[in-house]
């Protein structure tokens, strides 16, 4: 089993983005994701697998006032998510750039703009894989809620009208290094997109139909063909299925199970490939005290599965 990491420098190093951010959707509470993750051990977690652990605080961003920052169109506070993912595609790069894994906490998934930015500003060949019950692919023309988490995918793309506010985007993501698992809530605007761009899905039918261990095999065949090219994996919780990841702020039935979600992070940590990895949409606000405690478990034990822990 490959497990030597092929692009991660010796010693291999993971460094945690905390980014305690909710500026892409209205649900307050996601923000405070990353640090129960983080208050959870994970830090400890990862040290006893074997990583040197950096971790120097929580992201701290710039403030901007809710009225210095209208909606444009209908995307609702653009400014503050453009400069917070702006400064996280940074921290990611950087710590790329330094032969480091960044395991980014989130956090809303608009977040996902930042890292996966980061982390192909290092690896222009590196691949997608976005585990998720939603394709957050639409852009200014389709998004029907103005929620920039439902959206990082179309700007990493190059879709949709252009905004001057996110041009520090760079559209550096190919469609066909792009897969997704899990999904079933996608608007009809965003099946429209994935259709005209062939981007490749495997929704929670596929799972059913072929079983997840296909499934993987099936999008690793279609990314990354020769088993060569970086990896960033990026995990919604809400792929989860409701009954495993309950505190999470758009919840739909129908999802992974526990230990499908935890195959998928055991597979890509196998390749050997993976260079990134971003855990989003704890939200600790949402539901009883268990089923935040519960979720926030799943999430450490994702990312220990993604960086080599074997049950
Ligand atoms: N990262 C997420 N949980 N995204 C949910 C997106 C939901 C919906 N498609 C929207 O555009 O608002
Ligand atoms: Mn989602
Ligand atoms: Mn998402």
């Amino acid at each position: 089993m490959a497990s030597q990491s092929r692009f991660i420098s010796e010693p291999k190093t993971a460094a945690i983005v905390g980014c305690p951010f909710s500026g892409g959707q209205p649900k307050p509470g996601v923000d405070q994701g990353p640090i129960h993750l983080v208050e959870a051990g994970i830090i400890k977690d990862l040290e006893s697998l074997g990583w040197k652990v950096k971790f120097d605080g929580h992201h701290q961003f710039e403030e901007i006032s809710a009225a210095s920052d209208p909606p444009i169109g209908i995307l609702k506070n653009p400014r503050l998510v453009s400069r917070v993912t702006q400064s996280v595609a940074k921290a990611v790069g950087g710590h790329a750039a330094k032969g480091e894994l960044p395991v980014t906490l989130g956090g809303d998934h608009s977040l996902a703009m930042g890292t996966i930015s980061g982390t192909l500003s290092k690896y222009p060949d590196a691949c997608v894989i976005w585990i998720d019950a939603h394709a957050d692919i639409n852009t200014a023309e389709t998004t029907d809620t103005g929620n920039i988490h439902g959206m990082p995918v179309s700007f990493l793309l190059g879709l949709g009208p252009k905004i001057d506010e996110f041009s520090w985007v760079k559209p550096l993501l190919k469609p066909e290094r792009l897969v997704y698992i899990g999904l079933r809530d996608v608007d009809a605007g965003e099946k429209k997109i994935l259709r005209d761009n062939n981007i490749k899905a495997f929704s929670m039918h596929e799972v059913d139909k072929y079983g997840i261990g296909k499934v993987v095999e099936m999008a690793l065949d279609h990314v990354n063909p020769g088993r060569d090219r970086p990896i960033h994996l990026s995990f919604d919780v809400d792929a989860l299925d409701p009954s495993v990841a309950p505190s999470t702020g758009t919840p739909v039935r129908g999802g992974l199970t526990f230990r499908e979600g935890h195959y998928i992070c055991e597979a890509i940590y196998e390749t050997g490939l993976l260079v990134a990895l971003d855990l989003m949409e704890v939200n600790p606000s949402l539901e009883d005290p268990a089923s935040v405690q519960q979720t926030v478990a799943v999430g450490c034990s994702l990312v220990r599965s993604a960086l080599g822990e074997q049950f």
